[in-house]
């Protein structure tokens, strides 16, 4: 039975998502998870979703979001972060389903100086739920790893009790993924907080499943957001069969991934590397750098090849070069450069033909 059978095309909630992350644990896939800031980014993924044949998860920054509404918009108390969230959402749903792929609709890492942001996608998830009987979003992440421990889950439990009645996922990290994300700097972070320990694996999944099913976790194991020189960032997706391993034992259950995990800073990672995780129960992989990179590529290509033609409104014999300048035509190659990038990453995860 395909992916197809099981669930619907367009943005999926509720049981929906819970149906897809189970029948790709079951198949031993993933699905990655691509960051967008513009509508011609969600297009290009979701064109190339579509002519891969595989699921998708769109997913928004809060920097993102911010962008999608406009720079130009004052983002006091995140009005602009909410803003395009829920105007980049909108765009998803409208034209998911013409795409005919299924969709989770995402939003990022939201660290506590960001919990405005993530109440106000949350109020528009409530609202969405009234008139239609569905959240706006598929799934929400909220990332309260630079806290306590006791707090971080806490606030997961919090979130997870007001999002249980309309089914929203809630992706929680801990451990702290290196790097840089929406202004928090994690490049000097102690080694030991890279990777997580299975311990606290059970203290989440226990707390959290006792309230509700829909939640994965983002354990770090070395994670970093950004691609650096080789050797820079040691990857251990291979701890992750411990966390498994420690939790099947506490349930005593013949599931030998019984949590859903989620790999950050997917960009730059080798092909064992991604391997291992997904043999591990990794579920998800968030994609960001190296899209943004094959996107400019896009336009970098563009314009080499067509440099001469790109300096003026008219050539050196006065003919207009329109058909260069015209935004349609270079960021049409920023997409179809992002799609080759976003279909490699289909086969890296084995989503690819799926549906
Ligand atoms: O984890 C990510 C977004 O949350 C993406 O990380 P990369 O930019 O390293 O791919
Ligand atoms: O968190 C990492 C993602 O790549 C989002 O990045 P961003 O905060 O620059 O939009
Ligand atoms: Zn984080
Ligand atoms: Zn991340």
């Amino acid at each position: 039975m395909g992916l197809s059978e099981v669930v619907p095309a367009g943005v999926l909630t509720g049981d929906s998502v819970m149906k897809l992350f189970s029948y790709a644990k079951e198949h031993h896939f993933a699905i990655p998870a691509f960051n967008v800031t513009s509508s011609s980014a969600i297009n290009a993924v979701l064109e190339a979703a579509r002519d891969a044949k595989s699921p998708v998860i769109i997913q928004i920054s809060q920097g993102g979001a911010q962008f999608y509404a406009g720079k130009g918009l004052n983002n006091d108390g995140q009005a602009a972060s909410i803003l395009g969230a829920v105007a980049a959402a909108h765009h998803v749903r409208n034209v998911a389903k013409t795409y005919q792929v299924p969709v989770v609709l995402h939003s990022d890492h939201c660290a506590k100086k960001l919990e405005p942001w993530f109440v106000g996608m949350v109020e528009a998830d409530e609202a969405y739920f009234k008139e239609h009987g569905q959240p706006l979003f598929s799934s929400h992440m909220l990332d309260f790893s630079e806290e306590s421990k006791d707090h971080n889950i806490a606030a997961c439990q919090k979130y997870l009790t007001r999002m249980a009645p309309m089914k929203i996922w809630l992706e929680m990290e801990i451990g702290i993924t290196g790097g840089e994300e929406d202004g928090v700097d994690n490049t000097g972070v102690d080694n030991a907080a890279l990777y997580t320990q299975p311990e606290d694996i059970w203290d989440i999944y226990r707390q959290l499943s006792s309230i509700a099913p829909h939640f994965s976790i983002a354990a770090a194991f070395g994670n970093v957001h950004g691609v650096y020189k080789p050797g820079n960032v040691r990857l251990h997706p291979e701890l992750l069969a411990k966390h498994q391993a420690y939790v099947k034992d506490k349930l005593n259950t013949n599931d030998e991934h019984p949590v859903f995990l989620v790999f950050h800073g997917g960009s730059g990672s080798t092909k064992d590397e991604i391997k291992t995780a997904v043999k591990n129960g990794v579920v998800k992989m968030n994609i960001d750098t190296d899209t943004q990179y094959a996107y400019w590529e896009g336009i970098l290509k563009f314009y080499k090849k067509n440099e001469s033609r790109l300096q003026g409104l008219l050539d050196s014999e006065d003919k207009p070069n329109k058909k260069f300048y015209d935004p349609r035509v270079w960021l049409r190659e920023a997409e179809l450069s992002m799609k080759k990038r976003v279909q490699e990453a289909f086969n890296d995860l084995g989503s690819a033909n799926t549906l």
